[in-house]
Formats: C-alpha cells, sequence, structure tokens
C-alpha cells in the first residue's frame, strides 16, 4: 500500500503556551482506517486539524501526497484540501437547506459565487450526490431540510458531501460522539467500507476504544500532545492503554468504552 500522509516531527504550542502536540510522527496508507484515541486534551483534535492546517503546526513537515502541506501557498493548500474531505461531530451542515443542496457544497470549489449562489450545478455533479445518497441510505430525503433528520442521518449527509470532493483522504473529528450506539455502528461501517471499497484513507477521532479495536487497520494511541502507540489493534494490550489513559481497559469498557 503506499503512504499518502506522513508527519515528521510535528509540534503545535499554541498562543497561551499550551502544547497541544509534540514531535508526532506516523504514517497514513491508501485505504487506510486509522483511528486516534487518548483521554481529553491529549492532542487529538489539534492533530487532525493541523493536517489541512485549519491549526497551523507550530514545527515538523506534513506531508500529503509528497507535496509539504506545511509550505504550500495559498493555490496549493486550495488543492491540497479539495483531496481531503472533513466530517465532524457536529455536522456541519446548513439545516435550513435539503440534504442534496447540502451534499452539492461538496463541489462548491469547483464553482463560481454566482452558479453556486443561484444552484446552478452541473448535472453529472447533482446525480452523483444522488448515488452517494442513495449508498448512503437516504435516497427518499433527498429534498428533505437537514433540520428534519436524526443525528445519524445528518452525519450520513456529511460523509456524503466529504465524498462528492472525490477526496483521498477523510478526516473525521468525533464521527459518533453525538450518537446512540446504534448510529454509531452504522457510521463506522460506512467509513469502513469508504476505506476498504473506494480506497480512501480515514482518520478517525475516537473517544471509544472499543470502536477503535473493532474498526480500525491501526490506531494511533496519544498522551498529552505525544504518540505513545502506534500500531495494529491486537498490539493494544492493557500495558499500552495504560499508558495512553492512565488506566486499564477494564476500567474503560465499565464506563461503556468511553475515555
Ligand atoms: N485554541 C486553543 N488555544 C489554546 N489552547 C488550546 C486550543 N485548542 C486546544 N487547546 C489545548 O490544547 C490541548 C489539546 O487539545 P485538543 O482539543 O487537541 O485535545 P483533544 O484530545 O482533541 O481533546 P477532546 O477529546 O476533549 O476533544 C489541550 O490542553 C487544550 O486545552
Amino acid at each position: 500500500m503506499t503512504e499518502i500522509l506522513s508527519l515528521k516531527h510535528v509540534s503545535k504550542v499554541y498562543d497561551n503556551r499550551v502544547q497541544a502536540l509534540h514531535d508526532v510522527n506516523f504514517d497514513v496508507r491508501q485505504g487506510e482506517l486509522i483511528s486516534i484515541i487518548g483521554p481529553s486534551g491529549a492532542g487529538k483534535s489539534t492533530l487532525l486539524r493541523c493536517i489541512n492546517r485549519m491549526i497551523e503546526a507550530s514545527e515538523g513537515q506534513i506531508l500529503f501526497l509528497d507535496q509539504d502541506v506545511t509550505a504550500a501557498d495559498k493555490k496549493q493548500l486550495k488543492e491540497v484540501r479539495k483531496n481531503i474531505g472533513m466530517i465532524f461531530q457536529n455536522y456541519n451542515l446548513v439545516y435550513r437547506l435539503s440534504v442534496l443542496e447540502n451534499v452539492m457544497h461538496g463541489r462548491l470549489g469547483s464553482y463560481s459565487a454566482f452558479q453556486s449562489t443561484l444552484g446552478l450545478y452541473r448535472r453529472a455533479d447533482v446525480e452523483e450526490a444522488q448515488r452517494l445518497l442513495q449508498m448512503l441510505g437516504l435516497q427518499d430525503r433527498l429534498y428533505e431540510k437537514c433540520s428534519k433528520l436524526s443525528g445519524g442521518q445528518k452525519q450520513r449527509v456529511g460523509i456524503a458531501r466529504a465524498l462528492l470532493q472525490h477526496p483521498k483522504m477523510i478526516l473525521c473529528d468525533e464521527p459518533i460522539a453525538s450518537l446512540d450506539p446504534q448510529s454509531s455502528k452504522v457510521i463506522m461501517e460506512y467509513l469502513r467500507d469508504i476505506a476498504t471499497s473506494m480506497n480512501i484513507a480515514c482518520l478517525v477521532n475516537l473517544h471509544q476504544v472499543d470502536v477503535a479495536l473493532h474498526y480500525s487497520d491501526r490506531i494511533i494511541g496519544m498522551h498529552q500532545g505525544e504518540v505513545v502507540f502506534f500500531g495494529r489493534p491486537q498490539e493494544l494490550d492493557d500495558a499500552v492503554i495504560e499508558k495512553i489513559y492512565g488506566k486499564g481497559l477494564e476500567d474503560l469498557l465499565s464506563h461503556g468504552g468511553q475515555a
């Protein structure tokens, strides 16, 4: 498998001098699902957001498809971001708009402001959005306002919007943190399938260790801004869990797997 993302010695110190990341190194291969786990404040969100420069790293190098993202100019960064989809815990949808319109926002980069304001989308793009929504089981909700959807359905709209971008990788910032167990399972299965069948790498922040163990190809374990584990789920034994969380798996699972 080819590597598509590589982080080398990445650190982040916020203006208030909090060191959120310290010398982070790892790589992501095409079509891999990698979970990032760790207690609250470990640096998971900061790490994810440094990759597409929603947050600027203070030090280190981030290579995406062999391009140095940290050194990219405005135009190059736009291109990088086209290849990196993102889904969020709070979905980031426009609730007064329909499911289909929200998904079309995944293509905004390829339309002028005039075209997008008037909804002048190419037929092929609309058809692709419809196909994606069908794949995600939302074919009957195309014209429904997003405000009327359940959390799990909203997240599926978020996934369709990310996929319409034709990304090589999707960053998922706590995609199931607001969902019930059944909807969480559905979303994780879609992400697993997207990684495997569409060969799109998914980098997923999670609080649930049991979910990470079940769905990931590899897991990154963070503690106070450092990567203290990077390996396969089978290698995540109790000693490693202690290193990440300061407590054992039994303790974590007795709280529903949540850290
Ligand atoms: N904008 C900011 N300015 C200053 N400090 C920040 C900022 N964002 C995060 N931090 C700090 O950086 C550290 C890492 O935060 P981050 O949100 O990345 O952790 P996390 O693992 O994603 O936590 P959670 O699981 O609670 O979302 C924390 O100490 C946090 O307080």
